[in-house]
């Protein structure tokens, strides 16, 4: 039996760090949405006991280490699964850029494995499980739009944001999220206005979202690595309404309404950037599998 399931990416539309807890993590709150730019996994499921990664993309691990394997582990020792699965992973998110790909990844298989384990687990529980592999998990496992605060496993959905395109550039480096957080300096942040986001989205308010847009964490990205920053400039002086770091990094992204400005943007940005591309956004949350 196979089963195909879909990962898709996530972009924050804010991002803000309250303080620092005293188990390591940061309090956050963010407002996170999902894009029409996917990984695609197959399920094959297996009489024997095994979990089997399968990816053909070199910097993605085939063991251990790999969260989709981690949720099928999880899952598989939970709830005493005595049969195995082959997961075939079709990689399309970049890798450690700020956009959730291993963490959608592992949602993903935790919904499919759901079903081809016959768990009878509900979207609630997935998301608690979820929150076990990593904090962006639990958003991944609803998609949609939300605001994500905790650590980022505590979940509210929001409606679907205005729609428009997201140009997203992701510069030739990796960035280790663990690694931003550590060096974030929490004295004099300029905190993004989650409030009036939010009401922005709820009032379908594409000019609000625009001037909301914030992520305290992109000067620690920045001062690592000043090209995230040049790309920031470059993509505001070809005309987005709104630019911003996803996550900790090293992706950008604009936001525009216009077609004809959307290639604008795409073409100009593909001249310098290793991977370049225009999505839309996902919108509510709706079933993803
Ligand atoms: C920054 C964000 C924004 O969405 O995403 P990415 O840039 O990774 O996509 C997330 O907060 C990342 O979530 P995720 O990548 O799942 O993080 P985890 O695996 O749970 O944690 C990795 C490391 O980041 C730090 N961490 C993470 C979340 C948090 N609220 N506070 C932290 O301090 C911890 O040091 C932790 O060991
Ligand atoms: N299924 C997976 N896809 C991509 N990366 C993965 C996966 N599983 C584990 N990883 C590891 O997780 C790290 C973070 O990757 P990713 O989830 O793409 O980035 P981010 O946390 O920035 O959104 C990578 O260095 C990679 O080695």
């Amino acid at each position: 039996m196979k089963l195909l399931v879909k990962a898709p990416a996530k972009i924050n539309l804010s991002l803000d760090v309250l303080h620092k807890r005293k188990d390591g993590y940061h309090e956050v709150e963010m407002i996170m949405t999902t894009i029409d730019l996917a990984d695609r996994l197959e399920l094959t499921l297996l009489e024997r006991e095994e979990i089997k990664i399968i990816s053909h993309n070199r910097f993605v691990p085939d063991d251990q280490r790999n969260l989709a394997y981690q949720a099928a582990l999880l899952l598989k020792e939970r709830f005493h699964v005595k049969k195995g699965v082959a997961i075939t992973i079709e990689k399309t998110i970049p890798v450690a850029a700020g956009l959730a790909g291993g963490s959608s990844d592992a949602a993903a298989v935790l919904r499919g494995l759901n079903k081809l384990w016959n768990l009878g687990l509900s979207i609630d529980e997935l998301a608690i499980i979820g929150a076990e592999i990593g904090s962006d998990v639990s958003f991944c496992v609803y998609g949609g739009t939300a605001l994500a605060t905790g650590r980022g496993e505590i979940i509210k959905e929001l409606p679907a944001a205005p729609t428009c395109w997201v140009i997203l550039a992701k510069p030739f480096i990796g960035v280790s999220t663990a690694d931003v957080y550590r060096r974030l300096q929490l004295n004099g942040i300029n905190h993004p206005q989650t409030r009036e986001m939010i009401n922005a989205i709820e009032d379908g308010n594409y000019d609000q979202v625009c001037r909301n847009v914030g992520n305290v964490l992109e000067e620690v990205t920045f001062h690592l690595h000043p090209e995230v920053a040049q790309i920031k400039e470059q993509i505001k002086r070809f005309g987005a309404d709104a630019v911003l770091m996803s996550g900790s990094g090293p992706t950008v992204f604009g936001l525009v309404r216009h077609d004809s400005r959307m290639q604008r943007i795409y073409n100009g940005l593909r001249g310098f950037c290793d991977q370049v591309f225009a999505v839309r956004m996902l919108g509510e949350r709706h079933k993803l599998d």
